[in-house]
């Protein structure tokens, strides 16, 4: 039985183990700088901002976990704690073995990519605050600017037939933080198994049956996963700067 008088605490785990191949060659991607800092850095600035966040997990590539730790000792984040675990193949196992890492006594998990280094606090604060009011899974997302279709995939430069086309007032596209009670997360993950086709941690969930909420996403929360991606981030961080006094 929960101790209702204890406070509610709560992590971020920050998958970072991705090699960012649709970026193109170098770095692994959250190595990668923008503005002169390495976009893992923004992530744990995001997270870290948010007062309600005691400890981040980042998941480093599986064979950089020490550069990781040493490259975030060279930068402060206020009183929040840090560990830095070894990441896996997909980003399914490196969230999990983030997960494996929290300590007892942690109630609220927020999932974020460190390929979203730019989600204003704001975000994660409406995103813990759903979580707290007693949602169990709780996601950021946006509506869409474009149409989607459906199609049956053909290899590259083939057509593609169009099987369909979604209402796009139903559609949402979704971001990180993702929030969850740890719990469920806990046992989203036990039970998935790799491979079911969830492409994010809300996913998994939804899997169990539980109930998923959206709750307003941002415009600069967004992916950074292609090269363009990367000019709209360097474009928004340097008008943070310009004008918020933003490091
Ligand atoms: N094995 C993996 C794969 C991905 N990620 C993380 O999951 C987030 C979202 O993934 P994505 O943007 O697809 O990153 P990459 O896998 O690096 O990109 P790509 O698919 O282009 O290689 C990123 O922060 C990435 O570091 C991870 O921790 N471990
Ligand atoms: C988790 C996520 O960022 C939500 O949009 C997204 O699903 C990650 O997908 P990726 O292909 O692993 O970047």
């Amino acid at each position: 039985m929960p101790d209702p008088s204890r406070p509610i605490r709560t992590a971020a785990v920050i998958p970072a183990a991705g090699r960012g191949v649709r970026l193109g060659p170098g770095a692994p991607k959250a190595l990668r700088t923008l503005g002169g800092t390495p976009m893992l850095v923004h992530a744990v600035r995001a997270m870290a901002a948010s007062r309600a966040v005691s400890l981040v997990v980042v998941v480093a590539p599986p064979d950089g976990a020490p550069e990781v730790r040493t490259l975030l000792d060279e930068h402060s984040f206020g009183r929040t704690e840090l560990l830095v675990v070894p990441g896996g193949e997909t980003r399914q196992e490196s969230v999990r073995r983030g997960l494996d890492a929290l300590p007892d006594g942690i109630d609220v998990v927020l999932v974020h990519d460190a390929a979203r280094p730019l989600v204003p606090v704001d975000t994660v604060d409406a995103v813990i605050a759903t979580v707290r009011s007693g949602a169990p899974a709780v996601v950021p997302a946006l509506p869409l600017a474009d149409t989607v279709k459906q199609v049956e995939p053909r290899p590259r430069g083939e057509a593609e037939p169009v099987t369909g086309t979604p209402e796009r007032a139903l559609l949402r596209a979704v971001q990180t933080p993702q929030g969850f009670d740890r719990e469920t997360l806990l046992k989203a993950h036990d039970t998935v198994v790799e491979g079911e086709g969830a492409t994010d941690d809300a996913g998994l969930v939804e899997r169990l049956g539980a109930p998923v909420v959206v709750v307003p996403g941002h415009e600069e929360a967004f992916k950074v996963t292609r090269p363009l991606d990367l000019v709209l981030a360097e474009a928004v961080l340097a008008r943070r700067r310009a004008t918020d006094g933003y490091v």
